[in-house]
């Protein structure tokens, strides 16, 4: 029922690449009643205390899942978005390079952290989120995507820094 709201775009936004298009699913409440609920149950079950957006796709799914399990949300930004002092890390992502930013202070001593995308692809931006929010102190329990593109490495690329953090897909092609 996800899957099929999800749109392949060939060549976006470079040639060669198929770009999932996640607005046919955000523009069926049903479907994305159905993905917010297993994300909040992904976010019960690993004892998260914070729910982590990657900007900008996950921030449009992060935000409901933290208000479904009665949990902070911590917006993780592009760089220069952010007013306060952060911690910045850059990566590699399927189709380009970016520095992602995070509060320094977005945790308390504590904090269990689910990280959640839209897509997981090479997993550079999911690297990245994972090393931002160990430098503030806090403890990454698992990053829940609506897509991973298995063919891309992703999980296995987060294993190597990252061995026991569970990645979990709603989808995988
Ligand atoms: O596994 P990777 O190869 O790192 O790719 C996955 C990331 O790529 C997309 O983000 P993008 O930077 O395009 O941001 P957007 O949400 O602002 O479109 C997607 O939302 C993931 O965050
Ligand atoms: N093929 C893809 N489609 C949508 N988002 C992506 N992020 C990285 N690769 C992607």
């Amino acid at each position: 029922m996800l899957g099929s709201r999800i749109r392949d775009v060939p060549d976006y936004p470079k040639p060669g690449i198929v770009f999932k298009d996640i607005t046919p699913l955000l523009a069926d409440p049903a479907a994305f009643r159905v993905m917010t609920g297993e994300f909040a149950r992904q976010a019960r079950e690993s004892g998260a205390t914070k729910v982590v957006g990657l900007e900008a796709r996950g921030f449009i799914l992060a935000a409901p899942v933290a208000v479904a399990a009665q949990i902070g949300f911590i917006p993780v930004r592009k760089a220069g978005k952010l007013p306060g002092a952060v911690h910045a890390v850059s990566y590699a992502l399927e189709y380009g390079e970016a520095t992602l930013e995070i509060h320094r202070d977005s945790f308390v001593p504590g904090d269990r952290v689910l990280i959640v995308d839209d897509v997981l692809a090479t997993g550079g931006t999911a690297a990245a989120a994972v090393e931002a929010i160990r430098r503030c102190g806090a403890e990454p329990v698992g990053l829940s995507v609506l897509m991973e593109l298995g063919f891309l490495g992703g999980r296995g690329r987060l294993a190597l820094d990252s061995p026991s953090l569970p990645v979990t897909a709603l989808l995988t092609v």
